[in-house]
């Protein structure tokens, strides 16, 4: 690897390290199971964070240092139920800490970064937040996605499918405190258009883009790989469609794509979380195929 320039990889690298990952031992669905809990993780930590320090001072750099020191490794995975009764025991311990349940929104795709946003929804549900999933393009199509969603689809979760209902994001009566972008990840190209751009302007109404949310009121806005609506490849301004979310946290799956390293884009990252998955890319990169 070039030590002189910022480690990336393209989103068909990506596919292609994912795909050895599975083939030598890494599960797509521990990857998923990686991206999702280690996601909560850095939420929950933010969000506590934030409220313990709310209105005292201005201390957007020192969490922006504590989070960015902060390497996320993948942990040992076993079976989906055992995740959730796993998560179940902590919650006595954790979740009383809130005097009133924060209230989630996760705007999760069909593809695997709604996947990754089931996953979220999953452990912050466990960890006492109220949480409401948006189906942005109908019930999830991808087979470790929808094993995620069966998960979600017995617990406390409200669950509401734009497909179904029209005036879905309307009726959304109270102000979120975290929303959560898995809406599209690497597997996007092009412009946004139907549910997912209504989703990006309703998400959009609530950021204020280089503003740190973590000392401004209102929701935190966190992306999960990659803002909705931008292209992970992208390296050219003039394809960047402005419509996209904007976030105020990306957390970003094994390594950043090229778009992350882009001046033009970073506006609508925010801070930029790396959060290892466990693939070991050195590794993978030198099996025999
Ligand atoms: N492959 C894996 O097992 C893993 C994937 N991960 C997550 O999965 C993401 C990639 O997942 P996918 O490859 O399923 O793709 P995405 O979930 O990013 O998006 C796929 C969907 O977007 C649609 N789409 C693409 N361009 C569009 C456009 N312009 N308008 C409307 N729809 C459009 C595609 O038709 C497809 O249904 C990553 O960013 C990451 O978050 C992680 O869970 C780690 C493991
Ligand atoms: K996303």
């Amino acid at each position: 690897m070039n030590k002189n320039r910022e480690h990336f990889v393209t989103c068909g690298q990506m596919r292609i390290l994912e795909k050895r990952a599975d083939e030598n031992g890494l599960s797509y669905y521990q990857m998923m199971e990686t991206a999702g809990s280690s996601a909560a993780e850095i939420i929950l930590e933010i969000d506590m964070y934030r409220r313990f320090i709310a209105g005292k001072e201005d201390v957007s750099d020192t969490v922006n240092s504590k989070v960015a020191e902060t390497v996320y490794v993948g942990k040992s995975i076993k079976s989906p139920k055992s995740y959730v009764s796993a998560e179940n025991k902590g919650c006595d311990e954790k979740g009383d800490w809130s005097s009133r349940r924060k209230n989630v929104l996760v705007f999760c795709g069909k593809g695997n970064n709604g996947g990754d946003g089931f996953v979220t929804a999953r452990i912050l549900c466990n960890k006492g937040y109220e949480v409401t999933v948006i189906l942005v393009d109908g019930k999830p199509v991808t087979s470790n996605s929808k094993i995620n969603f069966s998960l979600i689809e017995d617990m406390p979760i409200t669950i509401v499918d734009m497909k179904e209902n029209e005036r879905a994001l309307i009726e959304l009566r109270e102000i979120p405190d975290i929303i959560i972008d898995a809406i599209y990840g690497t597997g996007f190209q092009g412009a946004l258009n139907g549910n997912a751009l209504k989703a990006a302007i309703y998400i959009n109404n609530f950021s204020k883009g280089s503003s740190d949310s973590t000392c401004r009121g209102g929701p935190i806005i966190f992306a999960l790989d990659i803002p909705s609506g931008i292209s992970g490849d992208l390296i050219n301004e003039k394809y960047l469609d402005h419509s996209c979310v904007c976030a105020d946290y990306t957390i970003v799956f094994h390594a950043k794509k090229p778009v992350h390293l882009q001046k033009f884009a970073s506006g609508y990252f925010g801070r930029i979380v790396v959060c290892d998955i466990g693939i070991d890319e050195e590794r993978l990169w030198n099996v025999e195929i």
